[in-house]
């Protein structure tokens, strides 16, 4: 969806590496975004989109040469006239339209909080794959319901491609790289690095042998209590956060495990968070007094042993 960073940059450096020719997607998807969620304010970038990939064609043009690296061979990057040609596009949960649906997993999590955004996802990556006729396609572990969901819809579609998910890009506290960040300004980003090293906390504690999956969840909240307030069921720093969800599930389908239940340690599991960051409580700066609440996700794969 544009405005690039490291994240996405590394998507197309595997996809150099593992193919002959490069194509970047640049889109912001309307269906799926909520009617009242941020698409008019999702940052634009292209100038410098285009920069960051020229970079990287010619940090590659050497290994494209020598037929050693693909090279990228173009960017699409559609109007939604194109993507869309004969309904305009709707964002309503009842909305017509030709869509493609993914459920029960589309309901969950991502999905309970956006409840069009899979759908708008599904339909959209459908479009995508049969424009650009892909042998593999490349997604972000950052946003693993996705990624699962997108297998899935490839699989039960017969879709010729491949899809290769690529680990989450950090900053240095941790925090995943999201177009969104941007959002966030001084005060709230010093708060949010909580999400992962919450997550991290839970990922050590399965490490070091804890299977009951309330325990898991348990480590994580564990680091929100020590780092903020908590109040009325939400937390407090510069501004409240609300921990939409940090959930267990399983590898194929997303399911969740019961606190009650175990992991399966030959199994292993994704543990994925959600939290909501509203505007710091006590604006003092131009910057603060116009910020928009910021939705961050995360996760950690339990890995199988
Ligand atoms: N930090 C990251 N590490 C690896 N992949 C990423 C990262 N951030 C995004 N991606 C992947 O890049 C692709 C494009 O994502 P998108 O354009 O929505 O960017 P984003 O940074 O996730 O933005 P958003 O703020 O919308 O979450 C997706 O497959 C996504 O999972
Ligand atoms: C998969 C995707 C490109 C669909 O617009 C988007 O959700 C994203 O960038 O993660
Ligand atoms: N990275 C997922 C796209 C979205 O949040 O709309």
């Amino acid at each position: 969806m544009g405005a690039l960073h490291e994240g996405h940059l590394s998507l197309v450096r595997h996809a150099l590496a593992e193919n002959t020719d490069v194509f970047v997607s640049i889109y912001v998807n309307p269906t799926q975004f909520g009617v009242n969620e941020d698409l008019d304010k999702y940052p634009k970038t292209w100038e410098a989109d285009m920069a960051k990939l020229l970079e990287l064609k010619k940090e590659f043009r050497e290994k494209s040469e020598e037929g050693t690296a693909g090279e990228i061979a173009g960017i699409f990057a559609p109007t939604s006239k194109v993507m869309y040609p004969i309904l305009p596009p709707s964002s309503e949960i009842d909305g017509d339209g030709s869509f493609v649906t993914i459920t029960p997993m589309g309901k969950w999590l991502e999905g309970a909080s956006r409840p069009v955004f899979f759908r708008g996802v599904a339909t959209v990556c459908t479009k995508l794959f049969n424009i650009v006729q892909p042998d593999r396609v490349y997604f972000g572990q950052k946003d693993v319901q996705q990624s699962v969901l997108i297998k899935r819809m490839v699989k039960d579609f017969h879709i010729p491609t491949e899809v290769r998910v690529i680990p989450t890009t950090r900053e240095a506290d941790g925090l995943a790289m999201s177009s969104r960040n941007v959002f966030l300004g001084e005060t709230r980003r010093r708060d949010v690095g909580v999400l992962s090293r919450a997550l991290f906390a839970a990922q050590d504690a399965y490490n070091q042998g804890e299977v009951r999956a309330g325990q898991v969840r348990r480590k994580a909240f564990e680091v929100f209590d020590q780092a903020l307030d908590k109040r009325d069921g939400a937390y407090f720093g510069n501004q409240k956060i609300e921990v939409d969800y940090i959930a267990l599930t399983r590898f194929d389908d997303m399911t969740p495990i019961e606190d009650s239940a175990s992991i399966d340690p030959s199994e292993g599991a994704i543990l994925s968070a959600a939290m909501k960051v509203h505007p710091v409580t006590n604006p003092e700066t131009e910057e603060e007094r116009k910020q928009i609440p910021v939705r961050l996700i995360d996760n950690v794969i339990l890995e199988p042993r």
